[in-house]
């Protein structure tokens, strides 16, 4: 199976170390600089440091070799932040093989129209393209390592579910198929911003039971956001759901909760951004989410403490202080 995967960020990188003992498998940058690098150090020493590329691993750089993957893989995954997955569907909209992506964001809201999901995205610039979502608990670095993993492969479509797990299923991958997409998604980008609050939470040393409520109440947020854009409750309690939100809230692995650690020391977004040289999907989709629930009349008040605090209105202690200030209410 040729398989060539988008981006060589760190999570591009380690399933293209996982994949390429088994699919004939393409790692591509985005541009030659990034290439160079990987070919000299026979590693992402930027992105994923310690990981040696496979021998069998094959590298493809720039727009060109985009145009020539994309009509002659049986299966393209792009591995980029959620900020360029249009600009990618945009490429591979003619693509005859099966396409996945691995980013876990919501678009910004520009201009009064709402930020997107990706296969709100999918759906207004490649709707005939035959597409879906990987997600699923996993830090890049365990998976690079070869250690187990389980994987959600969601997608309207069949084909796009069988081409992911004949790729990805086997070894210390689990994928596990859905056809939720709008959950998956879901469940990927708002588990970001909450990690971020249980970040915050750790970092102001509030304590396990102030971060396990934290877990529950998101779950509860997440599941009320979803289902109001479609999705299924079950889907929240998947792995793509309850499974990355725990892994993503407590795993000192992920850069969103490292980001609400920085910020309980007082450091700004910016700064914190910049200390980790990684994306943090969070800070950036925190603010379409709450856009969003908003719109349809949904609350979500975790989420939005979290949009105060990176917009500044709020110190961290403030965050809290006004969390728990709220009316009590019944669970659910
Ligand atoms: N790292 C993980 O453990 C992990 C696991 C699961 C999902 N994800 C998701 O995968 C996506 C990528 O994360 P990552 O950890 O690989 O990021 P990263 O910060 O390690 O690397 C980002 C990569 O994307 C490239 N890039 C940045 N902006 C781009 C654009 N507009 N167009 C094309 N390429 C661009 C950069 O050059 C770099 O190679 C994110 O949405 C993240 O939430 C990450
Ligand atoms: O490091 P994070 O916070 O972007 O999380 C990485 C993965 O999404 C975990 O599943």
């Amino acid at each position: 199976m040729k398989v060539a995967i988008l981006g060589a960020g760190a999570w591009g990188t380690a399933l293209a170390i996982a994949l390429a003992g088994r699919c004939d498998t393409t790692l591509w940058s985005r541009d030659e600089a990034q290439q160079a690098a990987l070919a000299a150090a026979g590693e992402n020493a930027r992105y994923l440091p310690g990981h040696a590329l496979p021998a069998a691993l094959a590298l493809a750089q720039g727009p060109q070799a985009l145009a020539r993957l994309a009509a002659t893989q049986d299966l393209c995954i792009v591995a980029t932040p959620l900020a360029g997955l249009r600009e990618m569907l945009q490429a591979l909209r003619e693509a005859p093989g099966a396409v996945a992506w691995l980013s876990k964001g919501v678009e910004p809201s520009r201009a009064g129209q709402p930020g997107l999901l990706g296969h709100e995205i999918l759906a207004e610039v490649a709707p005939r393209l035959a597409a879906g979502v990987l997600s699923g608990p996993s830090f890049a670095q365990e998976v690079a390592r070869g250690q187990p993993t389980a994987l959600v492969a969601a997608s309207a479509h069949a084909r796009v579910r069988e081409a992911l797990v004949a790729a990805v299923h086997g070894g210390h991958l689990r994928v596990y198929a859905n056809d939720d997409v709008a959950g998956v998604e879901v469940g990927g980008a708002v588990k970001n911003v909450l990690a971020i609050a249980t970040g915050l939470c750790d970092g102001l040393s509030l304590g396990l039971n102030a971060r396990a409520a934290l877990i529950t109440r998101g779950l509860a947020e997440m599941s009320r956001f979803g289902m109001a854009l479609g999705a299924r409750a079950d889907t929240f309690m998947g792995l793509s759901g309850l499974g990355d939100l725990v892994l993503t809230a407590t795993g000192d692995l992920s850069r969103n909760r490292r980001v609400g650690l920085l910020l309980a020391q007082g450091r700004s977004p910016g700064e914190a951004l910049e200390s980790l040289g990684h994306v943090a999907e969070g800070v950036y989709c925190a603010r379409t989410v709450v856009e969003r629930a908003a719109g349809l009349g949904v609350d979500m008040p975790i989420a939005r403490a979290v949009v105060d605090l990176l917009d500044g209105r709020l110190a961290p202690r403030e965050v809290v202080a006004e969390l728990m200030a709220r009316e009590a209410r019944a669970e659910g």
